[in-house]
C-alpha cells in the first residue's frame, strides 16, 4: 500500500508531501497520511468574508503606489499575486549570459510540486501547513486549480489563483530581516479528487554562511527591540533538518519552536502553530 506514496519529509521543505499518491491506492489513503482532525483542511476554514490575498498590478505608473500596496501585503498577508509582472519579457531581454547567471545562481532553487488525485482529500494534505525558511518565494500555479491555502487572522484563505500571476510570499529571513514586520506566513496545500495539480515554485535564498539579524534600522529597543538572534542560513536549515531527519516532520509545529528555541514562543504576532520564523522570537 504504502508504494503508492513516495512523499516525505522533503527538503528544503520542513514539510511532508503527499505527491505520490497513484490512483491505484483505490479508495482510501495509508494511515499516516490521515491528519488529526485539527489539520484537516476543513478545520478553520471560511474566514470572515476575505477569499483572496492581495492582488499587486506591478505596471502602474506610480512606482510608490506599487511598493505601498507590496509592503502592506508583506506586512498583513505575507502573501500577494503580482500582475502584469513583465518577468518573462525582462528576462528573455536580457543577454545570454545573464540569463545563464539567473539559472545557475546558488541563491535560486526550483521545485516542482505535483499534486495527483488523492480519494480522501478531506482526511490530508498535500503539503502540510509550514512557512518558506528562505528570503522570499515565487509560485506559479495552474491557475484553474486552487489549493494554496494562507492562513489569515487564524483562518485558512483558499488562493483563487489570477492567470498568469506570481504568487509572492515572504519566507522566514525576510522575516528576520524586517525584524518581523514582514511576516512569513502559514500556508498548505490542499488536495483533490477530481483534479491533479502542479505548481513550479522558485526559492530565493540568502548566502548561507552570513549572519542574517534584522536590520538596524528597524531595532529601536526598549520598543522594537531585535526579535531575533544572528543566524546564519545554514545554521538556521539545520534545525530544521534535524528536527526533519528525527522521523517527526509531521509533527513540525510546536516542536519545531522547540527545537529551535528551547520553548514555545510565548507571545508571537500570529496564531502560528507551525514552523516558522516567529519560532525563533526570543
Ligand atoms: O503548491 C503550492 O501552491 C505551494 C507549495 C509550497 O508551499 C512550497 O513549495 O513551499
Ligand atoms: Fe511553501
Amino acid at each position: 500500500m504504502s508504494s503508492c506514496f513516495n512523499g516525505g519529509a522533503g527538503w528544503p521543505e520542513p514539510v511532508v508531501r503527499v505527491q505520490a499518491v497513484s490512483d491505484s491506492c483505490g479508495a482510501t489513503i495509508p494511515e499516516r497520511y490521515v491528519k488529526a482532525p485539527s489539520e484537516r483542511p476543513s478545520s478553520l476554514g471560511g474566514g470572515g468574508g476575505l477569499n483572496n490575498i492581495p492582488v499587486v498590478d506591478m505596471s502602474m505608473p506610480d512606482g510608490e503606489e506599487t511598493a505601498r500596496a507590496v509592503a502592506a501585503a508583506c506586512r498583513e498577508w505575507g502573501f500577494f499575486q503580482a500582475v502584469n509582472h513583465g518577468v518573462w519579457r525582462g528576462f528573455f531581454q536580457q543577454p545570454m549570459e545573464v540569463k545563464q547567471r539567473y539559472g545557475n545562481s546558488p541563491a535560486t532553487y526550483e521545485g516542482v510540486n505535483f499534486y495527483p488525485r488523492c480519494p480522501q482529500p478531506e482526511l490530508t494534505l498535500g503539503v502540510a501547513s509550514h512557512s518558506d525558511p528562505g528570503g522570499m518565494t515565487m509560485l506559479l500555479v495552474d491557475d484553474h486549480v486552487r489549493g494554496l491555502q494562507v492562513k489569515n487572522a487564524g483562518h485558512w484563505i483558499t488562493v483563487d489563483p489570477v492567470l498568469d500571476a506570481f504568487i509572492v510570499n515572504i519566507g522566514d529571513q525576510i522575516q528576520v530581516l524586517s525584524n518581523a514586520v514582514y511576516k512569513s506566513v502559514e500556508h498548505r496545500v490542499t488536495v483533490s479528487a477530481a483534479e491533479e495539480r502542479l505548481s513550479l515554485a522558485f526559492f530565493y535564498n540568502p548566502r548561507s554562511d552570513l549572519p542574517l539579524a534584522p536590520m538596524p534600522e528597524l531595532v529601536a529597543p526598549p520598543a522594537r527591540p531585535a526579535l531575533y538572534p544572528p543566524m546564519t542560513f545554514d545554521e538556521y536549515r539545520e534545525h530544521i533538518r534535524r528536527r526533519g531527519l528525527s522521523g517527526k516532520a509531521q509533527l513540525q509545529s510546536q516542536q519545531m519552536a522547540t527545537a529551535i528555541c528551547g520553548a514555545p514562543p510565548a507571545a508571537t504576532a500570529s496564531s502560528s502553530s507551525s514552523s516558522s520564523a516567529s519560532s525563533l522570537a526570543r
